[in-house]
């Protein structure tokens, strides 16, 4: 085995979804474990992969070991695979809040210790990852773990003090840009257009903008500018925005979810 994560839900499965399109590795190379024979199924019937309920078999038969599980049972997880874990191994936390420092420490071994913070939109290829590792991982370590989180999108590395905010701007946005899509189709729903059609002009408005910023390279206020005609409806549209304290709550949002990072 090339790989294994210890759990199996969104998160594993959109980095899984991109690690076997991209033939990165194949699915006789990577063992998820899960909970339950249902959860199990599930994980054959949608990836393929070898599955165990076993978490001491997924690290005794893979060197790379992904802790895909919720935060609250990091700990209960190391402990379970303290003994099969060797200095050999390569954990990956995806959790927010678990520092380097502290998986090494509930590891309670010397091993290469790296850290993801990836977003759902791994799911189709289009997820953007940060990355930190601790000084056990060589420079080429590191290029063969971003060839993983590549394959289900952008990659950047960072120091680990930005990973909250990596966690905020990147880990969680996703639910607030649904939201806003959400809102926006509400918003047309109610002018009469049809809901299947205003999720699309939502959705392809936010993916079109999106492009734009990152194609262009030019600031997002000038680009705003450009949509915002003399006397025209957009301006009126910002006007209202800025009145509801728009650009403020996006701020606090953010803000909010980089602390409870720091907390977990
Ligand atoms: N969902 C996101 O947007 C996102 C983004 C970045 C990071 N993360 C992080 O990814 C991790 C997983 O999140 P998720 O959204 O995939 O959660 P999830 O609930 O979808 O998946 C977790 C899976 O782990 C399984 N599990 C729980 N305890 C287990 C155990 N002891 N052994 C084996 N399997 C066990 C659960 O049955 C579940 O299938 C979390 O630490 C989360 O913070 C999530
Ligand atoms: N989702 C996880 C959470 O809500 C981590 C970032 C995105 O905690």
């Amino acid at each position: 085995m090339k790989i294994g994560f210890i759990g199996c839900g969104n998160m594993a499965s959109a980095m899984i979804g991109g690690i076997l399109r991209q033939g990165i590795f194949s699915k006789d190379e990577i063992i998820v474990s899960n909970l339950t024979d249902e959860g199990r199924a599930r994980s054959e019937k949608t990836l393929g992969v070898v599955t165990t309920l076993n978490n001491n078999e997924i690290v005794r038969s893979a060197k790379t070991v992904v802790l895909a599980v919720k935060p609250q049972f990091y700990e209960k997880v190391l402990t379970e695979v303290h003994d099969s874990l060797t200095t050999e191994h390569t954990i990956i936390g995806i959790a927010p809040g678990k520092t380097l420092a502290w998986l090494e420490e509930k590891a309670g071994l010397p091993l290469k210790v790296v850290r993801f913070m990836p977003n759902t939109p791994a799911q189709v290829g289009a997820g953007m990852t940060a990355v930190c590792t601790n000084d056990r991982v060589s420079e080429d370590e590191l290029a063969e773990i971003l060839k993983i989180t590549d394959s289900f999108g952008c990659t950047e590395v960072v120091p680990e003090r930005l990973m909250d905010a990596a966690g905020a701007v990147g880990g969680c946005s996703p639910a607030y840009v649904f939201m806003f899509i959400e809102a926006m189709a509400d918003a047309a729903v109610s002018q009469g257009m049809p809901r299947k059609q205003a999720y699309k002009f939502a959705s392809q408005t936010v993916l079109g903008s999106a492009k734009m910023v990152l194609e262009t390279g030019r600031h997002p206020g000038d680009l705003k500018d450009m949509v915002c005609s003399p006397a025209g409806t957009t301006i009126e549209g910002v006007r209202t925005l800025e009145k509801s304290g728009f650009r403020s709550a996006v701020f606090e949002a953010l803000t909010a979810a980089a602390e409870k990072g720091k907390k977990l």
